[in-house]
């Protein structure tokens, strides 16, 4: 095949989601030549790509929340997979915990096996695919000083006003300000989250999370979520990050007890202070489970992948082929 031909090709994608947030992943194999055009134009919600009708048998969502540009190197064991996600806007965000499920998941299903080394510009997250289909991910420790968030100041940032909101900065690979509140579903998200996205305080911006705490009648936590993500410039369905962001700055607030107390309480089988408690958080697209140890070892995120389509659309979104 000439050159010319290879660049006339259509590049193939797949369409998963985690929780209903939605990816296009392409292998990084394919010659894209603009993956920024790339992602915004085929993530847009109301001109990207859609289901076809014949490999679905619902018409999905249009667009996505990101393209998740994947190179697998299976000449290792486990299994490596380079991911790059590159987001509606054009911007490149260095860690995405359902996307980096998505990637693992799309490793996985290559290659057979059922542990894979996620490498992120965050750092490299070991996955592993779990009998029922989840996936879990590490997800490194979340940092709350100001040079890791990053802040543009010396303090970390914990219930504090910023534009309007009480919120606490904490880094779990991007950037999360969590807010606590009574109710996620009272709050008018796109009209409170974009100051706080773009604050002086964010050098790099950052995803706005707001969450609610809730107790069933044996005394068991888990939490309600809704994050504002920087890249999409607005409301996913989920986000990992946000997840793991907010069960970090439960546990930093003491909104939940530390493992050292609850073992001998209600939710003590769920608990150790190396593995963490295990909890249980909702998102409007399901439920994702995660894990903060309150000393050593990683935070988790587990949770569903899953597979909605394949398609191709032309590599420059401007040309018609
Ligand atoms: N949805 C992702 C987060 C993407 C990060 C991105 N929105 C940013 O920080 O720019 C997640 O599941 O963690």
């Amino acid at each position: 095949m000439s050159l010319h031909e290879s660049r006339a090709r259509p590049v193939s994608f797949e369409k998963y989601h985690g929780t209903s947030n939605d990816f296009l992943v392409v292998d990084a194999d394919a010659y894209v030549p603009n993956r920024a055009a790339f992602a915004t134009a085929y993530c847009d919600r109301d001109e990207g790509v859609v289901a076809d009708g014949e490999s679905v048998e619902e018409e999905g969502r249009r667009g996505a929340d990101g393209t998740l540009f994947l190179a697998l190197e299976d000449q290792y064991s486990p299994p490596r997979v380079i991911m790059t996600l590159v987001q509606p806007d054009g911007s490149t965000a260095a860690m995405c915990g359902n996307g980096a499920r998505v990637a693992a998941a799309w490793a996985a299903e290559r290659t057979g096996a059922d542990e894979v080394m996620v490498d992120t510009q965050a750092g490299t997250r070991h996955a592993r695919v779990e009998d029922d289909g989840d996936v879990t991910i590490e997800m490194g420790v979340p940092a709350f000083d100001p040079k890791n968030v990053p802040l543009a100041r010396d303090a970390p940032l914990v219930e504090e006003d910023v534009e309007g909101l009480t919120v606490t900065a904490v880094n779990t690979g991007v950037p999360h300000a969590v807010a606590f509140v009574d109710d996620v579903d009272a709050v008018d998200l796109d009209a409170v989250a974009p100051a706080v996205r773009h604050a002086d305080v964010f050098p790099e911006g950052a995803n706005v999370t707001v969450a609610s705490v809730e107790e069933d009648a044996e005394g068991e936590v888990s939490f309600r979520q809704r994050t504002y993500e920087r890249g999409v410039e607005g409301e996913t369905q989920a986000c990992g990050t946000g997840a793991v962001a907010l069960v970090a700055a439960a546990k930093q607030l003491d909104l939940v007890g530390s493992e050292a107390r609850s073992a001998s309480g209600a939710s003590g089988e769920r608990s150790d202070s190396r593995t963490g408690t295990k909890f249980t958080v909702s998102p409007p697209g399901g439920d994702l489970e995660i894990t903060v140890p309150d000393r050593r070892g990683v935070a988790t995120l587990r949770g569903p992948v899953v597979h909605e389509f394949s398609g191709e659309v032309p590599r420059r979104p401007d040309a018609e082929q």
